[in-house]
Formats: structure tokens, C-alpha cells, sequence
């Protein structure tokens, strides 16, 4: 029996060969065979930080709720170097060494938003850029009262060690809308906020 008549062989990952690290990311060659069991070599970035937790980061999809507006999502504007630009994206960042994934959230929240919430949900291991690189994440919903004295006098400008993060409401009925004009005011606009600016717009059947 050839292998094409056996079916497809599990491809599988047989060595990670490190080729250069720097302080905040590592670049190694991942040896893998295919599914006709023929070795080859793919490209992978990973991150330094990674501890022994299961996820390298988390984001955090925070919902406001304040009397007398519409319920608003919590997004940062800030200048990302990879991309030489402005982007738009959720409160996110790195799980520190030996810290849990909700503890991460709502302090990731915290730092780069001034809102403090409590979480009502955590989903389940994603991948950011399963092209390019091993780091995975959890996205955690966070709900904001934003008529709480925590929440009533939080800065427009947040952000931790050199960070300069600008806060935006942006009312969840015309998310399309803002994210639409950001993009045509140049920002990039992260693609974990796009996802839930489209299932938000399909499930209330505006796709715009
Ligand atoms: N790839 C990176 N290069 C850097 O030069 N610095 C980096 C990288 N990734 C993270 N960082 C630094 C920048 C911040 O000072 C800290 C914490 O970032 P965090 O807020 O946890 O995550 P992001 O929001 O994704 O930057 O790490």
C-alpha cells in the first residue's frame, strides 16, 4: 500500500531550531513533517515572556454601561511600531510570569484604560497569527459600570513604562460606523476588533 492509499499521515512538529532572540521575541526554524510525511522547515516567531501559563497574552472586550448613553466598547489608540502606525485596538497586553489569565485582564484593563470591571466571561485559547507566530491568547469579557465613583473620572490618556494610550468609547450600536472612519482617518484597525465589530453587526443583521 503506497502512503497516498493509507491517507494522510499526521503532520507533527519533530524539532524547534532557535535562530536569533532578542529581548522580546525569538525567531527559530520549526522542522515538521507534512502530510505525506516529507520533512520541511516553516518560519516561527515566538515570544521571550511566554511563563509557564497557558497563553502568551489576553484581551479584554470591556462593555460600558452608563445611564443616559448607549452601552459603549472600550478601545485604546496608540502608535504600534511593526506597523509605523495608529491602530485601534482592545485593552490587551502581556500575562505577566506566574499570573492568571483574569488577573491579567482586569489589570491589562486597568493600566491602559482606568476602568476597573468585574469579568463575565473567559473564552478559549485562540491563536493571534498562526502564520507567523506560537503566541496564544484568551479573549475575557469584562462589564464596566461606568456610573461606579471608580469608573466616573478615568483619563482619556492611560498607560504604563513609556505607554501613550488614548481612550475611546465607541457606542456598540454604531461600532461599523466608528471603526469605518478610523480606517479612513488612516488608523489600523486590529483584527480582534473587527471580528466583533462583524458578529456584532450580523447578529443585529446591519452589516453596516
Ligand atoms: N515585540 C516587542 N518589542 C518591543 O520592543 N517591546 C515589546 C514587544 N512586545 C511587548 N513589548 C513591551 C512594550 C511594553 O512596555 C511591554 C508590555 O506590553 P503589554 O502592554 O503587556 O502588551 P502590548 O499592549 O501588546 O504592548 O512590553
Amino acid at each position: 500500500m503506497t502512503s497516498s492509499e493509507s491517507g494522510p499521515k499526521e503532520c507533527k512538529v519533530i524539532q524547534e531550531e532557535e535562530l536569533t532572540r532578542g529581548k522580546w521575541l525569538y525567531l527559530s526554524n520549526h522542522h515538521w513533517t507534512d502530510h505525506t510525511g516529507k520533512e520541511r522547515i516553516w518560519e516561527v516567531v515566538g515570544r521571550t515572556t511566554k511563563g509557564p501559563q497557558d497563553q502568551d497574552c489576553v484581551a479584554v472586550v470591556a462593555i460600558v454601561s452608563r445611564s443616559g448613553h448607549p452601552d459603549a466598547m472600550v478601545l485604546i489608540k496608540q502608535f504600534r511600531p511593526p506597523l509605523k502606525s495608529y491602530t485601534i485596538e482592545m485593552p490587551a497586553g502581556l500575562v505577566d510570569n506566574g499570573e492568571t489569565i483574569e488577573t491579567a485582564a482586569l489589570r491589562e484593563l486597568k493600566e491602559e484604560t482606568g476602568y476597573s470591571g468585574s469579568i463575565t466571561g473567559i473564552g478559549r485559547n485562540v491563536s493571534l497569527d498562526p502564520g507567523m507566530s506560537s503566541a496564544t491568547m484568551k479573549i475575557v469579557t469584562v462589564k464596566v459600570n461606568g456610573d461606579d465613583a471608580v469608573n466616573k473620572d478615568v483619563s482619556r490618556v492611560c498607560g504604563v513604562q513609556g505607554e501613550h494610550i488614548e481612550v475611546i468609547l465607541v457606542p456598540l450600536n454604531s461600532i461599523q460606523k466608528c471603526l469605518m472612519d478610523f480606517a479612513a482617518d488612516g488608523l489600523i484597525i486590529d483584527s480582534r476588533v473587527e471580528a466583533f465589530a462583524l458578529g456584532f453587526a450580523l447578529t443585529s443583521e446591519k452589516i453596516i
